[in-house]
């Protein structure tokens, strides 16, 4: 393993010595997906992480989120076991998952009144103010059924960010926009960001996403971290940064490392 990373100040999230091995019906014996895992997210800070198809970045952000538990290990979430700590959390996935028979301004309202951290009376505000941030404000009285995939994943957006959550889990979630969509979502995602510095831990496939949009990046291979890289690049990254040869070169090295 080599790490490039400096030492995080300790909030946000941290693992030390995970391990989570699930049965395998197959053998009857158990299949050990992550093992001995030690990472921090410091507060405010933005790590991707990465690596083959199967390679348990999902079961990660499952027990950040207290939805796996750990087989062996420590794992703290704004100073919390996962579990007491939901209302600090955000999960965003893929598929924005908003509920047909609420209007954006509804869906956005919905993540409050699940999580009560937010009195009803401020809610209607707050969903707006976050619709807004997102460009969609002038959507919230539709229904997701008239709203393009993007504007989907925006109202999603906004459901997370309006929770303002301590730390963010993020599957995948821009991957099935296209790359306009794509970009200027993840524009509208930076600046609230930048703006309200949560940690985010963000599962891409997609390298250039990882390196445009975040602080680290990690990559797991066999259950492992296999490198915790400090992206070198300055904020605001443009969408040119991706063709300097620095970046196609740590782009490169990140490739050779998954396959
Ligand atoms: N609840 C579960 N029970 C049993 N096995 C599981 C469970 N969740 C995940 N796995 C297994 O753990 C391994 C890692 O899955 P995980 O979804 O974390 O990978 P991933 O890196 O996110 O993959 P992808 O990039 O394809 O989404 C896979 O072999 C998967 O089948």
């Amino acid at each position: 393993m080599s790490t490039y990373a400096s030492t995080p100040t300790l909030a946000g999230a941290q693992i030390r010595d995970l391990t989570v091995e699930f049965p395998d019906p197959t053998t009857g014996g158990s299949n050990v997906v992550l093992r001995g895992i030690d990472l921090d997210v410091a507060a405010g800070e933005f790590v991707a992480l990465i690596g083959r198809s199967g390679c348990g970045k999902t079961t990660l952000l499952n027990v950040l989120a207290g939805l796996v538990r750990p087989t062996s290990g420590e794992v703290t979430v704004a100073g919390l076991a996962p579990a007491q700590a939901r209302s600090e959390i955000g999960y965003m996935f893929a598929r924005d998952a908003l509920l047909p028979w609420r209007t954006a301004l509804g869906n956005v309202e919905y993540g409050m009144e699940l999580h009560r951290k937010v009195p009803r009376s401020e809610r209607r505000t707050r969903a707006t103010r976050y619709l807004e941030r997102v460009h969609m404000g002038h959507a919230a009285k539709q229904w997701p059924w008239q709203l393009s995939q993007g504007m989907r994943q925006r109202v999603a957006l906004a459901r997370t960010w309006a929770l303002e959550p301590q730390v963010l889990l993020m599957d995948e979630p821009f991957a099935a926009l296209d790359a306009q969509t794509r970009m200027s979502v993840h524009a509208e995602f930076l600046d609230v960001w930048e703006s309200s510095k949560k940690s985010v831990v963000f599962v891409t496939h997609d390298l250039t996403e990882a390196l445009q949009l975040a602080d680290r990046v990690v990559l797991l291979s066999d259950g492992r971290i296999a490198e915790d890289i400090t992206v070198p690049f300055a904020r605001p990254r443009t969408a040119e940064l991706s063709t300097t040869p620095e970046f196609q070169e740590l782009r490169r090295h990140l490739i050779e490392q998954i396959f």
